[in-house]
């Protein structure tokens, strides 16, 4: 999107600026509304000059970094353990404390009358999420099923879905039993969780370290400019109430044991599908 690694440089007649200089690194940010407060922070700070900007759903963006296709990324912290060289940079996380609203699973039967769940294919912390929630915590098998675009129009019956992000928006209404997933984690183990965190496999500079976090900060000091900027997704969605009391940012102490707590369990070998 914004300014991705163009295949030829572009033709230009005036002097480079010290900031076209600077050395850029990759990044790639989750795509949906919930990443917008960060990305406002990142675009509004001179920290943007050195960086290439893009954004896709978040497997997508654990891929890249896996693949070394990026520098830094916002990814699902169940990859962490994939990369040996992992460093969580920032304060800021996609996290919640209690429910988080957009991510559940939905069916038109209670769980414990689920026979199989699709495990969307967007996500990657959520899916260890639902296996971890369905042992642990409703103690409930079922077969999991690996989900593809338009799978959501599959879930019926006995089989239900995890779904993750904006496409969780109205689902609410289409599906008669919910099960938020922040939630059930937080009546499991008492904790916040976090979903993704900002990851770079690369020795940073310090000093970028710092303005990149500051630039993070920011966005979240100007939610209200941004909330005037966005429109709803759906008329009984509050983006507000979204920002302020679902997703959680701030990648707090709470929020890091319970990221140890939930990465034990994916460091146990639970992880099939993806
Ligand atoms: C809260 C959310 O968290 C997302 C869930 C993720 C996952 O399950 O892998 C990854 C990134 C987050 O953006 C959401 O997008 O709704």
């Amino acid at each position: 999107m914004v300014n991705f690694p163009p295949s030829k440089s572009p033709v230009s007649t005036q002097a480079p600026s010290a900031a076209d200089l600077a050395p850029r690194h990759r990044l790639v940010a989750v795509s949906y509304l919930n990443t917008k407060p960060l990305l406002y922070g990142l675009l509004r700070s001179e920290v943007q000059a050195e960086l290439y900007m893009d954004l896709a759903i978040p497997s997508e963006c654990a891929r890249r970094l896996v693949a070394g296709e990026a520098d830094i990324a916002l990814v699902p912290v169940a990859v962490i353990p994939e990369l040996p060289n992992a460093r969580v940079i920032s304060d800021y996380c996609i996290g919640s404390d209690g429910a988080v609203a957009t991510v559940c699973v939905y069916g038109d039967v209670p769980l414990h009358e689920m026979t199989a769940i699709y495990l969307d294919h967007h996500s990657r912390t959520s899916v260890m999420l639902t296996r971890l929630l369905l042992e642990e915590y409703w103690q409930h098998d079922v077969t999991f099923l690996e989900a593809e675009d338009g799978y959501i129009e599959r879930i019926g019956g006995t089989v239900g879905g995890l779904v993750i992000g904006d496409r969780t928006i109205g689902l609410d209404q289409r599906f008669r039993y919910v099960y938020d997933l922040g939630a059930a984690w937080k009546d499991h183990t008492g904790l916040p969780f976090v979903f993704a965190a900002w990851v770079t496999v690369k020795p940073l500079e310090e000093d970028f370290l710092r303005r990149f976090n500051a630039a993070l900060e920011e966005g979240m000091a100007h939610l209200p400019e941004l909330q005037l900027l966005l429109s709803s997704p759906h008329p009984d969605f509050s983006l507000v109430e979204y920002f302020t009391h679902h997703i959680d940012y701030n990648l707090d102490a709470p929020k890091r044991v319970a990221m140890e707590r939930f990465l034990a369990y994916v460091r146990g070998g639970n992880s099939v599908v993806r």
